[in-house]
């Protein structure tokens, strides 16, 4: 089953069409990722489903539900949870309350019950440390918890940046590069957290990424693009062995 559905979606910035008319269907626990050379459109796409950016025309369905003008907030509610390109994290909060701040849009009771602190708000509260503590195990950030993020290694901090939208409990997760300036070994290390939430948690997962070590070992369907528009789409090998996949990327650097 289909669970989110992209329909002839376009948007322009100052005349250049930088998503033009992309379709594509993400089904229900897999992993699908979006490869493109640079500048292709592909962190539009994710903006565009977050809401982040107004499309000019096309309609985007999520589980059911025409989210093509809901606001950004609401997505997250209907269960959409992101990363960003550039880790966009609290740098002087903890890795448990950036996780706690994440787990925002799952938050029920009203601003008097949380003044009150109400036994409503303190049973919420209860519930949300718990679910914060299990995605600190499952990822393992136990040593890690009470630092600040500003102090953390790098390839930590893009796991905490995982851990933040999985406090939101989304059935989709969209990964803009995961691997963007990882190590091997890190990268290695990512595929497995990628593969973990896709069997043990049973979440969709659209990802965005260039290393194409991390794109053949995680994905079920890629779709390539370049220049905003459709170029291919199949399994890793497939896409990469299409004739206009390998023209698009000549004079980059090789898929
Ligand atoms: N807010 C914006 N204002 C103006 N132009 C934009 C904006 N966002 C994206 N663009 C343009 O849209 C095109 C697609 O950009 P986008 O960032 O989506 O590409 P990308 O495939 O994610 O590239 P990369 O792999 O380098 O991250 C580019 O020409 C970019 O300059």
């Amino acid at each position: 089953m289909s669970l989110l559905q992209v329909e002839s979606l376009s948007i322009a910035f100052g005349g250049v069409k930088a998503v033009d008319n992309i379709s594509f269907e993400v089904q229900e626990g897999e992993v699908f990722t979006i490869v493109g050379p640079n500048g292709a459109g592909k962190s539009t796409i994710f903006n565009l489903i977050s809401r982040l950016y107004e499309p000019l025309s096309g309609r985007i369905t999520f589980d059911g539900t025409d989210i093509t003008r809901l606001p950004a907030h609401d997505i997250a509610k209907l269960g959409i949870a992101r990363t960003f390109q550039n880790i966009e994290l609290f740098d002087h909060s903890s890795v448990l309350q950036n996780l706690l701040i994440g787990r925002h849009s799952q938050r029920n009771t009203t601003w008097i019950q949380d003044l009150l602190f109400s036994p409503k708000v303190r049973r919420s509260e209860r519930e949300h440390r718990l679910q914060v503590e299990k995605i600190i195990d499952f990822l393992e950030l136990a040593p890690y918890r009470d630092l600040l993020i500003a102090g953390l290694p790098y390839g930590i901090r893009k796991v905490v940046e995982i851990a933040r939208a999985l406090a939101a409990n989304p059935k989709l997760i969209l990964l803009d590069e995961p691997a963007s300036g990882l190590s091997v070994e890190e990268t290695s290390e990512m595929a497995w957290w990628i593969e973990d939430m896709q069997k043990d948690l049973g979440l969709t997962i659209l990802m965005v990424e260039h290393d194409m070590s991390l794109v053949n070992r995680v994905s079920d369907r890629v779709l390539a693009v370049a220049e905003g528009k459709f170029l291919a789409q199949g399994s890793a090998a497939e896409v990469q062995a299409n004739p206009q996949v390998i023209e698009a990327y000549l004079g980059q650097e090789s898929i």
